[in-house]
């Protein structure tokens, strides 16, 4: 009979938990899966997993806007010329066209109620053979790779599928900066050129803001590595995008490997850090940043540095706050023109501020309910960015699709709320 009684404690236990709205968070910001997590409570975790809710305590899963990629690049295809012509041609090929690194969009697309979404336009062969004929040979086109947008990116692995891989659509990106506006506006009707970064960037659908930000820091790469680094020769483009060659002979870039003939990325350590009483973070606030935004403090990594130095030799220089330990949480390629943030929590050692006026205009420490309230609170005024005097909040953070906004919401819901 006791037996009994404790199966049924289990069973209305587990019940309660598969029946819970995974998606709630209380004022601290902590969901189901994040009490769960730091209490230890491992069983319904393991449920609310099955629900398809992680909590951030297992940052190993979390991927961050622009890190979602659904295709597969085939990169040993990139030197095979012929197949790389027959799949630009292919009807269900998919081509990007970029003006001056500014995407060709879809006008007047809706996905949220507030935002106006970037819809890239999906190109194919026959829409720009006009464009193709205009470029001729010396066009700088890039082949992306193969893959489908999947429904929602939150929907997990691709579907099983019957197509063989090399049947899947193509991606390519082509630089048509040469080519007059009105042409490229022309192909099709309510067509526009996304040419600011901004808010563009950050307002495309998740699923292709990965394949945009591939195309685009490529593409970045190309416009300022026109020439040879080494001998300052013209470079032809080779290897579908992925390499340029020096066309000087006897150049030293052509023997053995060379970094200068391939696409750059420049590693960016970007970091919340926690004082030692576990109770505030250190935010800053950059001299070109719009409104009251703060956010995490970020630095270029130097040549010879680890990761961690690089977070302790960057807070010391902005803040003055010492760091110990260094905790990594997420990355985020990040195409402007094409960075790698590579975003950490760092443990404080020491709490006196000492800012560096020459990069920033203000750091502080903010309380755990001071950056929960800005988090969880209404949404900000519409002229909040541009606005210094916009109603709302004494500051804010960045938003979602920025990496420091989710190390601090890693922060909100792995510490806790004592
Ligand atoms: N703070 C944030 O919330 C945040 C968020 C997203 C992206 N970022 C990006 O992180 C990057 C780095 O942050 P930061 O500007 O604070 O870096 P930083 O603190 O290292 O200071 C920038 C300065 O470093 C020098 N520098 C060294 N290496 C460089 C390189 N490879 N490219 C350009 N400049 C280099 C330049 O003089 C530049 O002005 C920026 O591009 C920024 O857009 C920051
Ligand atoms: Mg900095
Ligand atoms: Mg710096
Ligand atoms: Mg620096
Ligand atoms: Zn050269």
């Amino acid at each position: 009979m006791a037996l009994y009684f404790e199966f049924q404690k289990v069973n209305m236990y587990f019940s309660s938990v598969l029946r819970c709205d995974t998606t709630v968070m209380n004022k601290s910001c902590q969901t189901a899966a994040d009490i769960a997590a730091f209490w230890n409570h491992t069983a319904v975790l393991t449920e609310l997993e099955k629900k398809g809710q992680t909590s951030d305590s297992q940052p190993q899963n979390f991927c961050n806007y622009f890190g979602y990629n659904p295709l597969d690049r085939y990169a040993h295809k990139r030197k095979d010329e012929q197949w790389l012509e027959e799949k630009l041609r292919d009807q269900s090929t998919v081509i990007l066209l970029f003006h001056d690194l500014g995407l060709v969009v879809t006008k007047g697309e809706k996905l949220a109620a507030q935002s106006r979404a970037t819809q890239p336009c999906h190109f194919t062969f026959k829409d720009t053979s006009a464009l193709f004929e205009e470029l001729g040979t010396e066009k700088i086109l890039l082949f992306l790779g193969l893959g489908r947008l999947q429904p929602d990116k939150t929907d997990g692995p691709s579907p099983p599928t019957s197509d063989k891989e090399e049947h899947l659509p193509a991606w390519f990106a082509l630089d048509v900066t040469s080519i007059s506006q009105e042409k490229i506006l022309s192909i099709k009707e309510g067509l526009e050129i996304a040419s600011s970064p901004f808010p563009g960037l950050f307002q495309l659908p998740e699923k292709e803001a990965g394949i945009v930000a591939q195309a685009r820091s490529l593409l970045a790469w190309h416009q300022r590595y026109k020439f040879c680094p080494t001998c300052g020769s013209a470079a032809a483009v080779e290897e579908a995008g992925y390499k340029r060659r020096c066309q000087k002979e006897g150049c030293p870039s052509l023997k053995g490997v060379h970094n200068t003939s391939y696409p750059r990325t420049d590693p960016v350590v970007i970091m919340l850090i926690v004082s030692q009483d576990g109770k505030k973070c250190l935010l800053g606030r950059g001299k070109r940043f719009p409104g009251r935004m703060y956010s995490c403090l970020a630095g270029f990594m130097e040549p010879g540095e680890t990761i961690e130095d690089a977070v302790r030799r960057e807070v010391y220089e902005e803040s003055g706050v010492r760091v110990g330990r260094v905790q990594y949480h997420s990355s985020q390629p990040f195409p402007l023109p094409a960075s790698l943030m590579i975003g950490c929590l760092g443990y404080a050692t020491s709490e006196t501020i000492s800012v560096d006026k020459e990069e920033l205009e203000d750091a502080q420490w903010f309380t755990r309910q001071q950056v929960a309230e800005v988090q969880t609170g209404a949404p900000l005024p519409t002229d909040a960015l541009t606005n210094p005097r916009a109603e709302g909040p004494s500051f804010f953070l960045p938003p979602a699709q920025a990496i420091a906004h989710q190390l601090v919401k890693a922060w909100l819901r792995m510490s806790p709320n004592l």
